[in-house]
């Protein structure tokens, strides 16, 4: 990683947001109501059964649980790419038709980098604004340039994707997403294909980038410690059906630093949330349950 500055910020306009993030305090008000959805494929398999998750202007919700329980599903159908089978979504308190409206913004972040390999980096960043046809205007080209600074790649906009280390590719893909000014940004598993060191200063980068703009975040991680660090919530499913099993707060203030990571307090989360996702692990193997 050589390029890692972070420049300040400014907030993303919104209507609930013009003060500074609410991190899913009480009376916060929602961005996203998931109620009693259930998934299933053509093929049978339950993905979801019955889910239910509210997550407030603020917040940020960390996915966990082990492969197959319905993570990608679930986020997908936040982000209005997958259908119900039945129950209902709501967006900012409304249907889906409100999503892209000024201040209900809604951005996905993919596992991989997803990046056109024969298009430049500025080139790649300024696609989502390319399909709204915004022009070449000095307001948008500010905008490329603000993104590429607040990720750290301010320098590497005509760079092609395959000049830039993996985590830098991950950065120029979130700076894709931050063009459009999202709200909510709903990312799957961004950080798993990347090394230690490079994916905990990317954790605390997108923390920032979070606290600064005022985003709320749905995150599906693997990780237990990436959960723990980065999160408000953490939702933790269980497969074979996908269903939420547990929901555990981590009431530890932001910012967090990498001193949150040494600290007792983190040791205890992670405890917490690796015995819940032991749990989670060992329940839903019952295979009439799955086929219900
Ligand atoms: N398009 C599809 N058609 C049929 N089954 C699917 C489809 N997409 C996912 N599934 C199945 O639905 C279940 C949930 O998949 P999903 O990808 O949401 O889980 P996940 O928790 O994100 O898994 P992982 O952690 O491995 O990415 C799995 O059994 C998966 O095989």
């Amino acid at each position: 990683m050589t390029a890692t500055k972070v420049t300040p910020l400014k907030p993303a306009p919104s209507p609930e947001s013009e003060a500074p993030v609410a991190e899913g305090k009480t009376g916060a008000r929602p961005v996203l109501q998931v109620n009693g959805v259930n998934k299933i494929y053509g093929n049978g398999t339950v993905a979801l059964k019955g889910a239910d998750l509210t997550v407030k202007q603020g917040e940020f919700i960390s996915l966990l649980g082990p492969s197959g329980c319905g993570k990608s599903t679930l986020l997908r159908i936040m982000a209005g790419l997958g259908e119900v089978t039945t129950g209902t979504v709501k967006w900012w308190e409304q249907d889906y038709d409100v999503v892209g409206s000024k201040g209900r913004k809604l951005a996905f972040v993919f596992q991989n980098a997803t990046l056109m390999p024969w298009a430049r980096v500025r080139k790649n960043v300024r696609l989502p604004l390319d399909l709204e046809h915004a022009g070449n205007s000095e307001e948008v080209e500010k905008k490329i340039d603000d993104a590429l600074d607040m990720v750290g790649l301010k320098g590497f906009d005509e760079s092609y994707p395959r000049e830039l280390s993996g985590g830098m590719q991950m950065r120029a893909s979130i700076a894709r997403a931050m063009v459009t000014e999202p709200n909510l940004l709903l990312m799957d598993e961004p950080f798993g294909a990347l090394d230690e060191m490079t994916r905990n200063k990317l954790n605390d980068d997108v923390l920032k980038l979070w606290q600064d703009n005022g985003w709320t975040i749905v995150f599906v991680t693997h990780s237990v410690y990436e959960a723990v660090y980065l999160s408000s919530r953490v939702v933790v499913m269980a497969a074979r059906p996908g269903r939420i099993v547990d929901d555990i707060k981590i009431e530890q203030p932001f910012p967090r630093s990498p001193d949150f990571r040494v600290s007792t307090e983190f040791a205890g989360y992670c405890r917490q949330v690796s015995q819940a996702l032991e749990r989670a692990s060992t329940m839903g193997e019952d295979k009439k349950e799955a086929q219900s």
